[in-house]
């Protein structure tokens, strides 16, 4: 099978890293430093990228990986403690890292965009990992711009009442696979049927800064969706439109931040999980989003994920 070994690679990387943040999350409550841009990062976010990094430094030692974080706050004196703390949820996994093992590993994650690259984003949704929601660990392989590998992590995600704790994972081509953290079968996935009316939802971000709540809502009456929506943060959205559980996220740009740019490793797992279980995802104009040249889309606003059948209706809608 094509890109048998990145899979596995990303799905046991991604595994070590759930259960990283799920120690941290259930020990005391996880601290969170503000970073320059205002947003939280915790001891979870630095050590599930230094467990991810290390593992795909290894395997593939010439592929760069652009990840979210950085080790700029990690090596101020202020923050030593910090780094402690992630070096010691680190030695859950790995005994023998160093401090120095930990911001190696981490900056190994500080990689651009090239024919071939990782991007990683070790916890997408970190306000929701904060507030004790939603959250991702989201990893995918991008060759010559299209998305061949996206695993994602859903720690405190479950679905009809069944087990807690799920991962996805989708490789082009091949389909998307569901599947216990904990371990169990992969079950194949589908996207909702067009005439699935129960299932005709939107799923979109908890936080309102993050998209535009009001226009979303017309887009959704336009298409025929009347249930409310379902609000989840990370890209547990993307799961929730893969598996079935809605037909549609919208993230369409917010009035407080036109220019807001997305960045790759918000999207790219959750992209090919959605489009490998028959969905299909674009910008808010129907276009391809763009993971050939940087780290955020240069030209791609907004992103609409849905089952497919309703695409073209969301897209007419919105122009
Ligand atoms: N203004 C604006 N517009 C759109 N997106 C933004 C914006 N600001 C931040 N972000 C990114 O949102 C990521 C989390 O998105 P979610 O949809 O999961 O939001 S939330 O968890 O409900 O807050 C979050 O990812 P993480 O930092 O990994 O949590 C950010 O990259
Ligand atoms: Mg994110
Ligand atoms: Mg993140
Ligand atoms: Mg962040």
């Amino acid at each position: 099978m094509p890109y048998d070994q990145e899979k596995q690679t990303a799905i046991a990387a991604v595994i070590q890293a759930a259960q990283l943040c799920e120690a941290v999350r259930q020990g005391l409550v996880p601290a969170a430093i503000e970073k320059n841009d205002k947003s939280p990062v915790t001891i979870a976010d630095y050590g599930a990228q230094a467990l991810i990094c290390k593992a795909l430094a290894e395997a593939f030692p010439n592929d760069p990986v652009v990840g979210e974080e950085d080790t700029t706050d990690l090596r101020q004196p202020e923050t030593a403690h910090v780094l402690t703390a992630v070096t010691e949820q680190v030695q859950q996994t790995i005994p023998s890292a160093t401090d120095s093992d930990v911001l190696n590993w981490i900056d190994h994650g500080n990689g651009t965009v090239a024919s071939r690259y990782w991007t990683l984003d070790p916890i997408d949704g970190t306000k929701g990992f904060l507030r004790g929601d939603q959250y991702a660990i989201a990893l995918a392989l991008v060759v010559d711009g299209d998305i061949k590998v996206g695993v994602l992590g859903c720690p405190f995600l479950s679905f009809d009442g069944a087990e807690t704790g799920l991962l996805f994972a989708a490789v082009r081509g091949e389909g998307t696979v569901m599947m216990p953290i904990a371990g169990g079968n992969p079950q194949r996935l589908r996207v909702t049927a067009a005439d699935d009316v129960d299932r005709l939802r939107l799923v979109e971000s908890v936080e309102s800064g993050h998209g535009d709540l009001s226009q979303q809502a017309q887009v959704a009456q336009a298409v025929g969706i009347t249930a409310p929506s379902i609000r989840m943060d990370s890209q547990a959205k993307y799961a929730a439109v893969a598996a079935g559980q809605a037909a549609l996220y919208l993230r369409l740009p917010s009035p407080k931040t036109p220019d807001y740019r997305e960045k790759i490793w918000d999207h790219a797992a959750g992209v090919l999980v959605v489009e490998e279980a028959g969905g299909r995802v674009t910008d808010m104009h129907g276009k391809p989003l763009d993971f050939a040249s940087a780290a955020r889309f240069p030209n791609n606003p907004g992103v609409v994920a849905s089952n497919g059948a309703i695409h073209n209706a969301v897209i007419q809608a919105l122009n």
